[in-house]
């Protein structure tokens, strides 16, 4: 399968910071791909360049096999960008942006009113086509962003924190009109701080820190790369910690009546544990048993990198970026 975005050795210095520092990544057609970072992880800096508004300082860069550089306005005309900021004309009808737009792609007059009619069906928000854009609604602007980013009927897109700051009903709405356009074989490069939509709607996840690439993989794989807590609640308190023997568990524990394992196997070592604790007379009330969140895995992956800089560098850096609640 031939690939959407492709990048190798991807480098980009602002002055003395450097935001890529050697990132190769490739997204195959029809991929919804997500990238997560922490802030300032260079995930705006490498969308930007996809799209052509920043310059790469070193690596290569190509969109559908077209050079982001040296083929901008081939690479470019393939992708639709929702970015982060709301960079919109605000004095005309947001009907009327959408066909400027769709002008700028080359597309006539006549067929850029029907692309923007059905992009702005599309989101729900036809009816408020000679809005202008300041007088939407925060939810509504976002929903405009997506279908700016459809008028040129894109076989990417590029949806850059695209729920940020909206409700959940909204959020949801928004993921529904994004995963059919993916049914319909669009690829999608999603950023996103919301670990759930990572989680709910990615193929893959890339995730980055500095810069760089710190691992590529499905939500699954990455959650069960984490280990399982499996909890047992007993009829009564032990006075010590039972006799566990079983090569797939990592860690026991006892908090009052409740022993609390650690596995990466929490599913297939559970009815063995709960058998191994009823031959020795403790009788199982509960059991409850918790995975991984694909937030875990990020946090621990994102936090060892900084920790291992530190270290090596053997001096202070700064503070590491923050996670924040929803990542
Ligand atoms: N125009 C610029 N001039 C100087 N430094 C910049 C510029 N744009 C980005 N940077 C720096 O490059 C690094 C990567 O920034 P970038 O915006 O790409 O990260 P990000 O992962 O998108 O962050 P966020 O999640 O906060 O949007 C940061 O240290 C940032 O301060």
């Amino acid at each position: 399968m031939s690939l959407a975005i492709s990048t190798t050795n991807l480098e980009k210095n602002y002055g003395d910071v450097r935001a890529l520092d050697g990132l190769s990544l490739s997204v195959e057609q029809g991929e919804f791909f997500g990238l997560l970072g922490p802030n300032g992880a260079g995930k705006t800096t490498f969308i930007n360049i996809l799209v052509g508004l920043v310059r790469k300082s070193g690596g290569e860069a190509s969109v559908f096999g077209h050079d982001v550089e040296d083929d901008y306005r081939a690479a470019r005309d393939r992708i639709g960008l929702a970015p982060q900021e709301f960079n919109v004309d605000r004095f005309f009808p947001i009907r009327e942006v959408l066909i400027h737009k769709a002008g700028y792609h080359g597309i006539s007059t006549k067929e850029a009113g029907e692309r923007a009619d059905r992009a702005l069906r599309t989101v729900g928000i036809y009816e408020k086509r000679e809005t202008r854009f300041d007088w939407l609604s925060g939810g509504m602007k976002r929903r405009f962003m997506l279908a700016r980013a459809l008028v040129s009927d894109p076989d990417l897109l590029i949806l850059d924190e695209p729920t940020a700051g909206v409700d959940v009903e909204l959020r949801h709405d928004l993921w529904d009109i994004i995963t059919d356009l993916n049914d319909d074989g669009t690829t999608v490069l999603l950023t996103t701080h919301y670990i759930e939509e990572a989680e709910q709607l990615c193929d893959s996840v890339a995730i980055m820190d500095s810069g760089s690439k710190l691992t590529v993989a499905s939500p699954e794989t990455l959650m069960a790369r984490g280990n399982d807590t499996v909890r047992l609640r007993l009829r009564e308190q032990p006075t010590r910690i039972p006799t566990l023997d079983d090569e797939r568990i990592d860690n026991v524990a006892l908090d009052d009546d409740t022993l609390v394992v650690t596995t990466a196997h929490g599913g297939e070592v559970a009815p063995t544990l709960v058998r191994s604790l009823d031959h020795q007379d403790h009788t199982v009330v509960d059991i409850d048993i918790s995975r991984t969140s694909l937030e875990e895995v990020f946090v621990s992956l994102t936090s060892h990198k900084q920790q291992t800089e530190d270290e090596s560098d053997g001096r202070e850096t700064e503070a590491p970026a923050s996670t924040g609640g929803s990542l």
